[in-house]
């Protein structure tokens, strides 16, 4: 194994350090030793030893800190955590696909994963998912209590907790398999469900699993296609281009000469699937009945059925071959992008044949210089091909990570994977200019009811805290100016706002979000230059416009003759006003319901004061400890009298004795919680 290059440098290994939340990075290469101190951002601190190779190689190390690009840029960096440290063991930045295969770290040994070697049972598994659920839930429940820190309680102690949860909630994912792989990486994008710490762990997840023998790989395609191998193909590579957790992706060639890709769906997955889901959807009813995660108004089984519908479509390749049909056909007249070809006939829900179009991935810059292609074009055409899917077709690539993104001749784009694709209707993205108004006029409370209509806000009953967290949001966004702004940041203060509120960012505007920001880090490796908002504008102002000329056009109907400035000013406040007079007889059938639901009984009034809600709390909780002072004194009731009837019986006495001493210091530590600290516990 040859080692080309190392890359390093201490701002990008303390940036690594800092948003890992850790004070030191560590790296190993070679029997060298590097070593930085981490800020969130950026670090200072001492290098030893650092064979940094070039200017370039140290600006990589930087994007590869910046969230989520870590694991997609180098799959060979496994960065592991031990007691408190970072440390990141890797051989080489790998220069090009060759090589990268060549060097990929060996994948896990088969049997380590009970997964991996099938034939479960329906209560193995719901064992499995239960007991690893127990444990974060309890782990959790410590996190939560501040007299568990020893020491005393202090944030970043908090923190760091949540850190360590995340790598425990990571490595039990591998060992709990493929869906739990795929949910976790479906979570790695929602900072609007998860706490950041451990959405940041869940970035780490790595897809690399056992490959599978090619003689069940043999098996499954003659099985699927119903013919021997060597009559469907003249030739397939045994050795995987690829290996996933759903699949793995084999080279082959027809025999008409045609060079394609053989993508061949794990055995067993689809009854694994099943079965994970059954155990999944007793966590989510668990959650939401559960009166600490399902009282903070999210809507668990939502998500569940959100992810299982995501899951199963991408578990169906005939799925996935209607998808890429589709982006091909809107991508026919853009010359800079290449869908490759489905070959249908060679195609069933568990295999799907490809043309085989190989290319440099995005995000190998080495590769990129060394084919002499124009970083800044290639940046520039990655985030125009978004923005055609996001804004023109409204139908994306979702599982938007560099791997799924290469380059050939010409800065064309190959695209690859279309088991997760995002779509937006004709509404949604007139509710989504809309909103864009909205957020240029700061009217948070246009905004909040555009996301009820979107479907973002879901079991709202005092919309007030989130039309603040909403203005304040706005306040702040549109105080830089917007060329300034990254989509990525954006996105974390709004999953920021959307935490502990009764709502969730739908799984659609997530994966928007997800594609813009891991893009962005992307981007910015091509081309630090890069300025995504100069690209986007353009593109935003198009629909912008398309909107106000329906507006006016509206509107302008309703135009007679008379006094100029009256009627342009009239025609301006129809304009404004169009929207809510459009909407007029809809509210007028949803007073009308309403009245009615009222007269049946069918509606109940949910009048709230945080304050009196602070104060029963508080109130309940005094009521409840004191059971535990009643219980703790029939305790020591029982202790006297049990040592009275067995004649001084030290042994019988000792068991109620002991008992009543232990829940009488429960008591007073509760007490002291609920009277020292009522309002910030609420
Ligand atoms: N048509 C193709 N031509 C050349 N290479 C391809 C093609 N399709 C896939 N590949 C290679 O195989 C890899 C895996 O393919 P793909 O992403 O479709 O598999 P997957 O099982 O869905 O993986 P994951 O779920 O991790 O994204 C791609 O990153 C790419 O390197």
């Amino acid at each position: 194994m040859s080692v080309l290059a190392f890359v390093g440098g201490q701002a990008g290994l303390a940036g690594l350090a800092g948003h890992a939340g850790l004070r030191w990075a560590h790296a190993e290469f070679g029997g060298e030793q590097v070593r930085a101190g981490g800020s969130r951002r950026q670090g200072t601190g001492v290098l030893r030893g650092v064979p940094v190779t070039s200017v370039r190689a140290a600006r990589l190390s930087m994007v590869l800190a910046e969230r989520n690009a870590e694991q997609a840029l180098v799959p060979a960096l496994a960065p592991r955590r031990k007691k408190g440290r970072l440390s990141i063991e890797f051989d080489a930045i790998l220069q090009d696909a060759d090589e990268a295969a060549a060097l990929k770290p060996p994948l896990p040994d088969a049997d380590k994963y009970r997964w991996a070697r099938g034939g479960y049972s329906q209560l193995e598994r719901s064992l499995a998912v239960w007991s690893v659920f127990g444990t974060i839930l309890f782990k959790n429940q410590l996190i939560g209590r501040k007299w568990t820190y020893i020491g005393g309680y202090s944030d970043e102690k908090k923190s760091k907790r949540l850190t360590d949860l995340g790598v425990y909630c990571r490595e039990q994912i591998l060992n709990l398999g493929p869906t739990f792989i795929k949910l976790g990486q479906l979570f790695s994008a929602r900072a609007d469900i998860l706490p950041r710490e451990i959405v940041d762990e869940l970035a780490f997840l790595q897809d690399k699993v056992p490959a599978y023998s090619f003689a069940r790989v043999k098996q499954l395609i003659e099985d699927e296609l119903e013919e021997p191998l060597h009559i469907l193909f003249e030739y397939v590579d045994p050795v995987p281009l690829a290996a996933a957790s759903l699949g793995q992706v084999h080279r082959a060639r027809l025999h008409t000469g045609d060079e394609v890709v053989i993508k061949v769906q794990r055995p067993g997955l689809k009854r694994l699937f099943d079965l994970d889901l059954s155990a999944l959807l007793l966590v989510a009813k668990y959650l939401q009945n559960s009166r600490k995660f399902g009282g903070q108004g999210k809507d668990w089984v939502g998500i569940y059925e959100e992810c299982a519908k995501i899951l199963n479509e991408e578990i169906d390749y005939y799925n996935e071959a209607a998808n890429a049909d589709r982006f091909r056909e809107l991508f026919k007249d853009t010359k800079w992008v290449r869908i490759p070809r489905v070959y249908s006939e060679y195609s069933t829900s568990r295999v799907i044949t490809l043309q085989y179009v190989p290319g440099i991935k995005i995000s190998d810059i080495a590769a990129l210089d060394r084919a002499g292609l124009d970083k800044r074009l290639i940046a520039r055409r990655t985030a125009e091909s978004y923005l055609m899917q996001i804004l023109q077709f409204g139908f994306f690539h979702a599982d938007s990570h560099p791997g799924n993104i290469s380059v050939g001749p010409g800065e064309v784009l190959y695209y690859y994977d279309f088991g997760m694709m995002g779509s937006l209707n004709g509404n949604v993205k007139e509710a989504l200019v809309d909103m864009l108004i909205a957020i240029v006029d700061k009217d948070a409370q246009r905004v909040v009811d555009l996301m009820i209509q979107l479907g973002a806000l879901t079991n709202v009953t005092d919309r007030g805290p989130i039309r603040r967290a909403v203005q304040y949001f706005l306040d702040n966004i549109t105080s830089k100016p917007l060329r300034e702004q990254t989509v990525g940041a954006i996105g974390d203060d709004l999953y920021e706002i959307a935490r502990d509120k009764p709502f969730r960012i739908p799984a659609t505007f997530s994966f928007v979000l997800r594609a813009f920001s891991i893009l962005e880090g992307v981007q910015k490796t091509l081309d630090p230059e890069f300025k995504f908002a100069e690209v986007a504008t353009p593109y935003g102002l198009e629909l912008f416009d398309a909107r106000k000329r329906f507006l006016s056009s509206m509107s302008s109907a309703a135009d007679g003759g008379g006094a100029r400035g009256l009627i342009r000013r009239f025609r301006n406040e129809t304009v404004r006003a169009l929207p809510q007079v459009l909407s007029v007889p809809t509210r007028i059938d949803r007073i009308d319901r309403t009245l009615e639901k009222l007269e049946l009984g069918d509606i109940k009034l949910n009048s709230r004061s945080s304050e009196t809600d602070r104060l029963l709390r508080t109130q309940t909780e005094l009521v409840q400890n004191n059971n535990v002072l009643y219980v703790a004194g029939v305790l020591s009731l029982l202790s006297t009298q049990t040592y009275t009837l067995s004649n001084g019986d030290v042994t019988m006495t000792a068991i109620p004795a002991a008992a009543a001493l232990i829940l009488g210091m429960y008591w007073l530590k509760r007490l002291d919680t609920i009277q020292r600290d009522p309002f910030k516990r609420s």
